[in-house]
């Protein structure tokens, strides 16, 4: 029997009831819900009851003891996961991805493509590594005998596992602490869209939001991510991404002189300036008019007594400039990523699968300005 087939056992075992969908090894995705008949919007398919969660309820005295009480849940649960000794999560463990699987986790790459992240990603692996250095120097001076790449191991099966959840004692924690790990529902693969997920004191219950039919994957939404987000976070790039945006201040901010800057700050749109398949953001827009016309115009676009039409032919000029300087930028960062001889060849793909999609993105965009003028 296959390992994910066991688990079923084991959940129904549980009270884990699953109606509709079963795990399945799916090429590239590890393993996944499938749909096993036609399912109808609003089915409940999957229902968790509450005895079945891990969370900080059920760290055991023994490890939270010599813990310090302000150490992230984060770091309390992959101290459990990476201490556990017994046998009773043999089953779930099992269908797990290995440590291996996750060499597509940017936290584990070598420096030298750790740095080939686009900017966003950069900035989001400075943090996670921030966030694990805190937790293993906590855990680490509590179990001296612990070794890093086992707790980093489990650390990363908490990052890519858990969900939001809230019980008494989470309330008073910060919202980054409000997390659980659950068996069978932890095996639902992500789209930009999925099923609801939602829970209450009996457990977690996860309802199909349209209609699937037999042999289709049910996927979940692990939120409004962008492809840096998702390869971060998750170690994974993922096609047709409508949350998928891309920072724009690098390329603006430089068009700016600081009497610019200085009138952006006043209003509050300095910085923070994106752009996503469809067009740039409104902060863009306002920035880039101060630029392309006057300031009285500027300000009438700012308070919205001005529409901007006047104006966007010259904004959209500078957008294309931009958009063109991006594609530059995009090149190089592929050329030096291929040419890059440290990593294994599944980093580097997906490396550059990322910078294709931001490319996309900006032919995308270069295609809507020019339907436009
Ligand atoms: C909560 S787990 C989902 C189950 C996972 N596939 C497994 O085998 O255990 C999250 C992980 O699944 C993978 N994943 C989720 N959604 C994906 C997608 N749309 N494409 C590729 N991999 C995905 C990523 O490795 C991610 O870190």
């Amino acid at each position: 029997m296959e390992p994910h087939e066991e688990l079923l056992e084991w959940a129904t075992n549980q009270g884990i009831k699953l109606d509709g969908i079963t795990p399945t090894r799916i090429p590239g995705r590890g393993i996944g819900l499938i749909a096993t008949r036609t399912i109808k919007p609003e089915e409940i398919l999957l229902d968790i009851p509450t005895s079945c969660l891990r969370s900080i309820a059920t760290v055991p005295r023994s490890v939270t003891r010599k813990l310090p009480s302000s150490i992230s849940v984060h770091g309390l649960l992959a101290a459990d996961l990476a201490l556990d000794t017994s046998t009773k999560y043999d089953i779930w463990n099992a269908v797990c991805p290995t440590p291996e699987d996750f060499s597509s986790m940017p936290l584990v790459w070598p420096n030298e493509l750790q740095e080939m992240l686009p900017r966003p990603g950069q900035v989001l692996l400075r943090k996670q590594q921030a966030k694990f250095s805190r937790d293993w120097e906590e855990v680490s001076a509590a179990f001296p005998d612990l070794d890093e790449a086992q707790y980093q191991y489990a650390w990363m099966l908490v990052n890519t596992r858990t969900f939001y959840y809230l019980n008494g004692r989470l309330k008073k924690r910060n919202k980054e602490d409000h997390m659980c790990l659950q068996p069978v529902a932890d095996l639902f693969n992500h789209a930009d869209e999925g099923c609801n997920v939602s829970f209450d004191d009996e457990g977690f219950s996860i309802k199909a939001t349209s209609a699937y039919a037999a042999g289709d994957e049910v996927k979940i939404c692990y939120g409004g991510h962008s492809g840096d987000f998702l390869l971060v976070e998750y170690g994974f790039v993922m096609d047709d991404n409508r949350w998928d945006e891309f920072p724009l201040d690098d390329f603006v901010l430089p068009k700016l002189d600081s009497r610019q800057k200085e009138r952006l700050e006043e209003v509050g749109f300095l910085g923070k300036y994106v752009f996503d398949r469809e067009a740039v953001c409104f902060r863009t827009q306002v920035a880039l008019r101060l630029v392309c016309c006057g300031v009285r115009e500027w300000k009438r676009f700012v308070n919205g007594i001005d529409d901007g039409e006047a104006s966007q032919n010259k904004v959209d000029k500078v957008l294309l400039d931009i958009f063109g300087q991006l594609d530059g930028y995009i090149e190089e960062n592929r050329a030096a990523v291929i040419r890059q001889e440290i990593g294994s060849p599944g980093q580097k793909e997906l490396l550059l699968k990322r910078w294709q999609q931001i490319k996309d993105l900006v032919v995308a965009n270069i295609s809507n300005l020019g339907m436009r003028n």
